[in-house]
């Protein structure tokens, strides 16, 4: 399902952070949103999750205006893994888990054998089964970021959005992550996510966002976007573009 971005503006007080902003994500991708800090990824996430109202312009998710959507609908089309949580006191990494079931629970609002079997396969797709009984409020910065990972993934939505999800983790459960992805990617889902490592988005993203203070500089395939010129533009860096010597995508490295 594309998700479109058409003339978007918005901010949190008169500055507007985002500026008549147009922009499609392709559907069943990953696409990489970029930029320096502050310069609104989070602010279009939020935006694009309905977070934040729009002053201006819309979000469409397919051919839905977002802003039409209920809360339950809203809540079965997509996901989003913020980029701080609020940790609830006095539950267990499975109870939290279970709560990215919330869209899809009956009336009575009780889980059944599909929801616990869904929560099931996203603790095992994180790979924390070890930590699925543990309080969520006794588990490292990282322990928890897979928690809340887990439990965007219990809501099992076409559409999932990720602000910095690899912030936390070590570098083995980085690529972990991202290679989850692939295969969130690989079951037709479209992945959008938050990422500072511009090497890491080249290797593991198909689609790449290029922000800088509130627009859209550019944003194509990493062959397109991971270009000197623009990562001078962009991050006041000068960098060279190399070949991965993995992959063959575009590696940069900062001079
Ligand atoms: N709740 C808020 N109230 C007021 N201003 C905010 C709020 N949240 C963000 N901002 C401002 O909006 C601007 C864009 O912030 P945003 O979080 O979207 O940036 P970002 O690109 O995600 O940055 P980072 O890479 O540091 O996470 C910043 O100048 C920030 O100070």
């Amino acid at each position: 399902m594309p998700l479109s971005v058409d003339g978007l503006s918005a901010g949190y007080t008169s500055a507007p952070i985002l500026q008549n902003l147009s922009l499609t994500l392709p559907a069943g991708k990953i696409t990489a949103l970029l930029g320096p800090n502050g310069c609104g990824k989070s602010t279009l996430l939020r935006c694009c999750s309905r977070l934040l109202k729009p002053r201006q312009g819309r979000v469409m998710l397919g051919d839905d205006d977002l802003s039409g959507l209920s809360a339950r609908q809203l809540g079965q089309r997509l996901a989003l893994l913020p980029q701080q949580h609020s940790v609830p006191e006095g539950i267990s990494v499975r109870e939290l888990v279970g709560y990215g079931r919330s869209p899809w629970l009956n009336l009575f609002g009780r889980p059944g054998p599909a929801d616990r079997q869904r929560v099931q396969a996203a603790i095992d797709e994180v790979q924390i089964g070890n930590l699925a009984e543990k309080q969520l409020s006794t588990l490292s910065g990282g322990q928890r970021q897979r928690a809340f990972l887990a439990m965007t993934l219990a809501q099992n939505t076409p559409l999932l959005l990720l602000d910095e999800p690899t912030t936390w983790l070590d570098i083995n459960h980085q690529v972990e992550l991202l290679l989850l992805l692939r295969r969130q990617q690989q079951q037709g889902k479209t992945v959008v996510t938050v990422l500072h490592d511009l090497n890491q988005a080249s290797r593991y993203c198909d689609h790449l966002v290029l922000m800088m203070a509130g627009q859209v500089v550019a944003s194509g395939t990493p062959e397109q976007v991971m270009t000197p010129e623009l990562l001078h533009r962009v991050f006041s860096i000068n960098a060279e573009i190399h070949a991965d010597p993995v992959c063959g995508r575009p590696m940069c490295v900062v001079l």
